[in-house]
């Protein structure tokens, strides 16, 4: 079967990049993956003064807000890096916390979907016809962890 989720408060809600699941990355806490995602954006551009507002954004809906303003200059290589960056959060995401790691493996082969109704790149869109990046980043983070837990039990 297929999988899907959208809302931190619907079922596989951990999926979501707007879950309370904090990562440290580049010695840095953020708060969800969505905070580090949208402050990503701005990094090396004339707006990089928002991502310290972007990190201390008291909830993952209001990072999304500040890194979406159409005013603000993305940086160029974004639609470049994007897809790596956020590989990148989710894995470390997963890696971090046993119990959502946990959710994640027991989905077993399962196809994993964004249930976006706006989102067509990260997830599946109106139509469900969309790319869904973020499910395929999670199945592809899925395979990674199992793989690693494999090499484990070898060298146990
Ligand atoms: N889950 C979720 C969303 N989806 C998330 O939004 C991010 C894409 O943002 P952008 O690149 O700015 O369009 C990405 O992390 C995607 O998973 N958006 C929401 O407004 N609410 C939500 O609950």
């Amino acid at each position: 079967m297929t999988i899907y989720f959208y809302k931190v408060w619907q079922p596989y809600g951990c999926f979501s990049n707007f879950s309370p699941h904090g990562i440290h990355i580049q010695g840095t806490y953020w708060p969800t993956v969505e905070h580090y995602y949208q402050a990503q954006k701005f990094v090396a551009s004339r707006d990089a003064v928002i991502i310290p507002i972007i990190h201390a954004a008291a909830t993952p809906e209001e990072a999304a807000a500040l890194g979406r303003c159409s005013d603000r200059q993305l940086r160029r290589d974004w639609d470049l890096v994007k897809t790596q960056i956020m590989r990148e959060a989710v894995l470390k995401k997963f890696l971090t916390h046993a119990d959502i790691r946990e959710v994640l493996l027991r989905t077993g082969d399962e196809i994993l979907v964004e249930n976006s109704p706006t989102d067509s790149f990260w997830g599946c869109g109106a139509n469900k016809a969309g790319q869904n990046h973020l499910g395929k980043t999670l199945m592809s983070v899925r395979e990674e962890i199992r793989n690693l837990l494999s090499l484990t039990v070898i060298y146990e």
